[in-house]
């Protein structure tokens, strides 16, 4: 696909004797979700830290919008517009949800704000943040200490600050490990709403939400995509199925 928005291209890593990744090749078009499941020790993790940029790789490429970012810090990868959410704290405890999004905000904006009146740029700023809490449904929850906020109220602030950062891929690391049957609902809700708006590479063992979130899925075992293509295709595929050793793909 010529306007891939994030391109791995036999991608390989291996810690001393164990291949963790060994030669994945995925692609992600504009505004797709595409997930990548598999049983534990997959290496669904390492693969999203290589594209992060916080492991490197051995051999392969990665290309973000046609830039290879293979070897870029992650820094460097995050202003090309690589976003990750969960497992990983980016929330800071003894701010505000709406202190939390204005700083990313102001991350992104970098020294824009700078040439406005103090006041202005700073209304500016939470005009912004407060966007991107409604888009989460947490604007009723602007001035409480993320300290204070429930696990799923966190992961939402969590996908805020994400979404203020305004990224052209966004890495979902498990966002439904932790979480209750109804915050992983909510988490599937705010989801749906951001599909389509910038492609998203999730790792997820929440089958439902998979299944409900998903254009496109990649089975990886033992660091190999043993399948890869629409829900429908993955889940009727006898590979996948023995893979789950009989678990249902539901
Ligand atoms: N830093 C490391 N050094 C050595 N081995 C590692 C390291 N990180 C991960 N591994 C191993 O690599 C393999 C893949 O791990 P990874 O965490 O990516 O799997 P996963 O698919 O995300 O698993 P899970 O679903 O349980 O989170 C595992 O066997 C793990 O023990």
């Amino acid at each position: 696909m010529a306007d891939a928005v994030l391109l791995i291209e036999n991608l390989r890593k291996r810690f001393g004797g164990l291949v963790v990744t060994d030669g994945v090749t995925l692609e992600i078009g504009p505004g797709e979700l595409h997930a990548v499941i598999g049983p534990n020790g997959a290496g669904k993790t390492t693969l999203i830290h290589q594209v992060s940029g916080t492991l490197s790789p051995d051999d392969g490429r990665i290309l973000l919008n046609g830039t290879d970012i293979m070897h870029l810090p992650p820094d460097e990868r995050a202003k090309l517009g690589l976003a990750r959410s969960f497992q990983i704290t980016s929330v800071l405890p003894r701010f505000s949800a709406l202190e939390n999004v204005a700083l990313a905000v102001q991350a992104r904006s970098g020294s824009s704000y700078r040439f406005l009146r103090p006041a202005a740029g700073e209304a500016e700023l939470n005009d912004q943040a407060m966007a991107a809490l409604t888009e989460v449904s947490l604007d009723h929850r602007a001035d409480i200490l993320a300290a204070h906020l429930s696990h799923g109220e966190k992961r939402a602030l969590e996908l805020a600050i994400a979404l203020a950062l305004e990224p052209k891929l966004l890495l979902l690391d498990e966002p439904m490990a932790g979480t209750g049957p109804e915050e992983s609902e909510r988490i599937v809700t705010v989801l749906k709403k951001l599909k389509g708006r910038f492609a998203m590479l999730l790792v997820e063992h929440d089958m439902d939400a998979v299944f409900a979130l998903a254009d496109k899925i990649s089975v990886l075992v033992y660091g190999r995509v043993l399948a890869s293509g629409t829900p429908h295709a993955v889940r009727n595929d006898p590979a996948v199925t023995e893979a789950y050793l009989g678990e249902e793909l539901e």
